[in-house]
Parts: C-alpha cells; structure tokens; sequence
C-alpha cells in the first residue's frame, strides 16, 4: 500500500493507494470511513490542515492502521484482499490482510507454508520500518533527483542481436535460501565490472538482506561505479514505496512476482514504473501465473523462473513448456520473455534459446566460479561482445 500523498485542494489530501482499496480505520472518527471517499486509484480523506506536515502524519496513521487492520477491503467490491488474492490462485498469505497469520495463540499460531511465503512476511515488516523512517514523499523527491533510468529492455534487444544468443543479465548475489552462500569473497562492484566487461548485457543486484545477503548500498554502489549497463533491483516488491526507493538507488528496472501479487497490485506497480521510466520484469513459475499475466495491460516483459520459490525445486524444461503451450500469444503481444535460474552449460542455453527466450538471468553457475566474468564464455560456449 503505497501511502504518502500529493495534495490537493488546501483541505483535502489525496492518499493514493497501490490499490483502490478503503481500509475501515479504527483510528479516530476523523480517519473511519464516512470521511474517505475513493477517487479512482486512491481515496480522499477529509482533513483539517492539509500541510505537509499533517500529511506526513495521516501518511504515518494510514501506514499504522494498514499494517493493524484485522482486513484490507476493496472499496467497489467489497471483497477482502485476501479473497481477491485468493480467487486468482495466490498462496502466499499478508499480513494485514487478514491480520498476521502468526500473531494468532496456540493451535492459531501460523507458521509460513513455505520459504517464499516467510520470506514475504518478513518484507512487510522491513517495508513498514522503511516506510517509518523515510515517508513516500521523501523517496519520491530522491529518485526525481536520481540520474534518469537506462534502457534495460532496449539493453537486452541489443545484445541479443549483437551475438546471436540471448541476451545475459548475470546476478550479483552473495547467497540464497535454496543454496546458501555462493561465494566468500563478494566484493558487488568487481563482480559487476567483471560481467559487464565480459558481455553481460544488463545486471541483477539482490537487495533482500535477510534472505539473501543484499542490500541497497550494493545497488548503489554499483550505480555509481561507472557500469553502464542497466540494473535490475530484484527484491520481493509488496508496495510501490519500494519502487520509488529502488530508482532512488539508481535501478532501472524491478522484478514483480506474479506468485505474491494479485492482478491488481501488478497492473498499478506497473504503472509505477512506467511513469519513473523503469521496466518491469513480471515473473511467472507455472500456466496459472503466465495467463493471469498475460491478460493484463502493459507488461513487455516476461521471466520465466525455472525455480519454484515455493520448493526450490528446478527444471529448465519450465521454460520450454510454458512457451509450447502460450508462445503464440506472447508472440503476438510482442512481449520478450527471459529464462531464469538453473542454467550451467551452453546446451541449457541453447535449449531455452530454442524455446523462445530473448534472454537469460543467471546467478549461481557464474559466482560459484572465481571470475564470474570469465565464466561467462563457459556458460555461452563463446565469448560475449560487451
Ligand atoms: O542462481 P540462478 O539459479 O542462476 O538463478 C538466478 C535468478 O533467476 C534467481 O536468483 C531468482 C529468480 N527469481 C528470483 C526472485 C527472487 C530472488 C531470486 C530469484
């Protein structure tokens, strides 16, 4: 829930939501429903002084109240998040929608189904800490001042054409959940050099500290490096906030996956993007998720993940069957598709190369080798045209 606000009239306050979504605040009488309407994509709440200050403020309570509330409904639909999520076959439970599942007692108690779902948890504690410390209006005012966002897509395409083999986006990741620690020495700067010098066409910076040993100072610190190519924050984005941060940090493009977000939240993140100039890379695991995706406005960009974030489990022929099955319509969409994880050998390029895919998003075959760069040409069988 994006939370901070432009204003408007001097008594009224826009608070836009990543969803046109009323929330029942059980705050102040001031903050209940008879004093929000929505307004398209947001809600207007009546206020008295509509400084910045009391935006600030009410931006803070609506956070509060979010992350509180017992359920988030849909103001035209009346329906709970959770049940929207829900009836589009999402597993992973929020938080505050309904109430954290582990705040319950005894048999109540939830435990996370999988890896994915305690990963997303922990996200919207972190977000909420974030949010708390620096409120949207700040991080949209840095990344207004950010230098202006590269071509990621147009990035790919070019390399894609310029050595007749998918196009590479190599990840900088120091460990992950499914394999633990990739490497000792991680030094994010001299790994990214090394791909982009190798013909990495765009790079993946994780950002997920818990999970994956990331964060936002290596994303900036390789943004301002002098790397050229573009890069993609890869975080587990629940809230537009994130969005803005991560252009803040210099990303020029994010990853939205379509396994945490209903239709809703990826329509308006892409939204997002596309007015901050970023691109968005819509992950999909199954045909589920491919045709939800598929039906929504907007989205040039597929990835395919190879890897179950539920299970870990691999298999690169994910790529190839979900491409048998929709390739036609992702052709005629003109939408690129990018295969992700589980890819070592020049035949696991060559196989997704042949189902379709423009480009590959590689992390552990590359930086569990001492360059990640010179790997590069194990990995494609040929060296890369930076
Ligand atoms: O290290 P691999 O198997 O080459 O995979 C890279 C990338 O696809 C993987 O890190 C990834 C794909 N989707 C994600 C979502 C979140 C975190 C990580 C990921």
């Amino acid at each position: 829930m994006e939370s901070s606000m432009s204003m408007s009239a001097a008594a009224s306050v826009v608070v836009r939501t990543c969803v046109p979504a009323a929330v029942m605040l059980p705050l102040s009488p001031s903050f209940t429903r008879p004093a929000l309407r929505t307004t398209g994509r947001g809600f207007r709440c009546r206020c008295s002084s509509a400084t910045k200050d009391s935006a600030v403020v009410y931006s803070r309570l609506l956070d509060d109240a979010l992350f509180r509330s017992a359920e988030v409904i849909q103001w035209e639909s009346g329906k709970s998040m959770n049940a929207i999520a829900t009836a589009q076959g999402i597993q992973i439970r929020r938080r505050c929608r309904p109430r954290y599942p582990s705040e319950g007692t005894g048999a109540e108690r939830a435990v996370p189904r999988n890896i994915l779902e305690q990963i997303i948890w922990d996200k919207e504690v972190e977000v909420a800490q974030r949010k708390a410390r620096t409120p949207l209006c700040e991080v949209k005012a840095s990344a207004a001042l950010a230098p202006p966002p590269r071509d990621f897509v147009g990035a790919l395409r070019a390399a894609c054409r310029r050595n007749a083999v998918p196009a590479l986006v190599a990840e900088v990741k120091k460990a992950s959940p499914s394999k633990g620690l990739l490497r000792d020495h991680f030094d994010p700067v001299e790994i990214a050099r090394t791909y982009e010098k190798n013909g990495a066409a765009c790079l993946s910076i994780l950002t997920d500290e818990k999970h994956f040993q990331g964060s936002f100072e290596n994303l900036e610190a390789v943004r301002s490096s002098g790397i050229n190519c573009p890069l993609l924050c890869k975080e587990f984005v629940i809230d537009a906030w994130q969005i803005y941060y991560a252009r803040s940090k210099g990303a020029d493009a994010v990853l939205l996956i379509a396994a945490v977000l209903p239709d809703i939240d990826i329509t308006y993140f892409l939204r997002v993007c596309k007015s901050l100039g970023m691109a968005a890379l819509v992950e999909v695991h199954d045909e589920r998720e491919l045709d939800r995706v598929l039906k929504i406005d907007g989205v040039e960009l597929i990835g395919i993940n190879n890897r179950s974030l539920g299970t870990f489990e691999v298999d690169t022929a994910n790529t190839n069957m979900l491409l048998e099955k929709r390739g036609d319509i992702i052709n005629e969409k003109r939408i690129q598709v990018v295969s992700e994880s589980g890819l070592f050998t020049p035949d696991d390029v060559a196989y997704v190369q042949k189902a379709g895919v423009f480009a590959v998003l590689v992390g552990e075959s590359l930086l569990t080798q001492e360059d990640p760069g010179r790997a590069i040409a194990g990995l494609f069988g040929k060296e890369l045209l930076p």
